[in-house]
């Protein structure tokens, strides 16, 4: 077997291992990626660039769908394998296309291929060919869909955020598992396409709201639209000729089987380090049996291993992935001297319509005494009127004692450009005053925003 000595590894070529490769590099040459299966990233490949696409086009179909009232009446036909030859297309070209330039352009002594497993806590094992001993590890292997007992004997047939995109047309019928972001982004882009689609839940929570009024309020809303069965458990899932056949019991007892031509499961992901045998590495593992380490320099325990991105199964998220990469890389450079990275306030989006949006703290991780709710519908907003589009809530959480913004949770048209505002607001420590003196935009989407605000300043008076 073949054995190398280096200064730095660094498992898997996603968003955080390029990441912390593009600093780790400038400091020597000593790096070695170490990369199991395609080139390109998670985002680029099966992630954040193909759901998206696929939502743009079922928002086209949707607005043609609403047209009437505006007075735009409209004939059309979804072109299915059309749908995915474009998703294909660009995410060649231009996504995947882009990471894999640079990845190219790294010469083939910094790579090698083949998965990675711990043999001693500095020793990494390639495919049983290679072994690699390291100074310095930065653990960037990302995560895999994770499905339940139920569904893992058909894991190769049923579809995941993996499969997904590479069909080559609509299926006519889709059971989604899951009432999380990527079984609400894709379920109802499918259901705008045209596929007869049902979205199957586990504990009847829907998307990432923690307060129960913007719950309520979303289960309702996505309800109008989808056919959602929220809570109840799925106690057989079995191949037939034309698909699949599922069972699932409700809360109530009543036992639904149906069949679907595909199955999207989108229930979670697992951290890929759990195939990493962890067991070899001397790292402290926590109760979910992954490596205890510290947010701020990303280092496991004292050891000198690092971690980043989707591997710690905490922060899901692209800019996570990357800022993760590039604090790891920063520690690992300056141990033992420890360095602190900044991280930021939390952000996530739901690509979903309404959008949903959480900045700051979640209403569930705040003491309610001492917090005010600021709240607004998004229907008083008057460009929301203008798009005839009513549907929303939106809340702003406010240290009562300072006035300071917390936090905010945004379900409606605009949540996107609203978070982006909210987060700078939160990351600069502004009172709501402060935020209420920034200039708006009349007539913008942004002042369902300003009367948010002004509600919780009004109640902080
Ligand atoms: C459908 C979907 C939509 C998404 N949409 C968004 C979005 O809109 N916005 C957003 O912010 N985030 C989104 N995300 C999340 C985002 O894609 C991830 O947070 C990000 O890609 C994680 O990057 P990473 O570097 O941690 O992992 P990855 O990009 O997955 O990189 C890890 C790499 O390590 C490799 N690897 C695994 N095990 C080993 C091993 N043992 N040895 C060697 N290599 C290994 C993997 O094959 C992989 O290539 C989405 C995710 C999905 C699935
Ligand atoms: N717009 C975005 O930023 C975006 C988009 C897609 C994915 N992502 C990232 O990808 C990660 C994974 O997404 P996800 O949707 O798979 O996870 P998730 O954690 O958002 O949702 C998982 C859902 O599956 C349900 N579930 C779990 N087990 C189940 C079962 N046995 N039966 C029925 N339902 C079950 C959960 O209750 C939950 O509703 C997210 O955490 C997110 O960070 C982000």
């Amino acid at each position: 077997m073949e054995i190398r000595e280096l200064e730095y590894v660094i498992i898997g070529v996603g968003t955080a291992g390029l990441g912390a490769f593009s600093k780790v590099r400038k400091q020597t040459d000593s790096v070695l990626l170490i990369q199991h299966g395609p080139y390109g990233t998670t985002c680029a490949r099966v992630g954040c660039m193909p759901s998206k696409m696929l939502i743009a086009a079922a928002e086209l179909a949707h607005n043609i769908d609403h047209g009437s009232f505006f007075g735009i009446d409209g004939q059309y036909r979804v072109n299915g394998p059309r749908v995915f030859e474009r998703i294909k297309q660009d995410r060649a070209q231009t996504f995947v296309g882009g990471v894999l330039k640079y990845v190219n352009s790294i010469p083939d002594k910094y790579k090698v291929e083949g998965k990675a497993t711990f043999v001693d806590p500095q020793t990494i094992e390639v495919d049983g060919r290679l072994r690699v001993k390291a100074e310095k590890i930065i653990l960037a292997c990302g995560s895999t869909p994770y499905l339940s007992p139920v569904f893992e004997p058909l894991r190769d047939e049923l579809d995941t955020s993996d499969t997904i995109f590479e069909l080559e047309d609509l299926p006519k019928s889709l059971a989604v598992v899951g009432l999380g972001v990527i079984a609400l982004e894709l379920g109802q882009a499918f259901h705008r396409l045209g596929v007869e689609t049902t979205l199957f839940g586990r504990s009847g929570r829907i998307g990432s709201f923690t307060h129960p009024m913007l719950q309520q309020e979303v289960m309702k809303t996505l309800q109008q639209e989808l056919d959602i069965i929220p809570r109840g458990h799925f106690t057989q899932a079995k191949k037939v000729a034309d698909g699949f056949e599922l069972t699932y019991r409700t809360e109530q007892g009543e036992e639904i089987v149906r069949n679907f031509e595909r199955v999207l499961v989108a229930s979670g992901r697992a951290s890929n380090l759990r195939t990493m045998k962890l067991e070899n590495s001397g790292l402290v593992l926590d109760d979910r049996g992954l490596p205890r380490y510290d947010p701020l320099t990303m280092q496991c325990g004292d050891s000198k291993v690092f971690i980043a991105g989707d591997a710690t199964e905490d922060l899901p998220l692209w800019h996570e992935a990357y800022l993760e990469g590039r604090i790891a890389a920063d520690s690992a450079i300056s141990y033992p001297q420890r360095k602190e990275g900044m991280r930021m306030p939390g952000m996530a989006i739901y690509y979903t319509d309404p959008q949903m949006a959480s900045v700051g703290a979640d209403f569930s991780s705040l003491d309610g005494e001492a917090l005010v709710v600021g709240r607004a519908r998004m229907g008083s907003g008057p460009r929301h009127e203008i798009y005839h589009d009513h549907r929303g809530l939106m809340q702003v959480y406010v240290d009562k004692a300072s006035g300071v913004l917390l936090g905010a949770e945004i379900f409606g048209r605009g949540a996107e450009h609203m978070a982006q505002t909210l987060v700078l607001a939160i990351e600069h420590g502004m009172t709501v005053a402060e935020i209420l003196q920034m200039p708006v935009y009349h007539p913008s989407l942004e002042e369902v925003m300003k009367a948010a605000l002004n509600n919780a300043l009004f109640q902080l008076k």
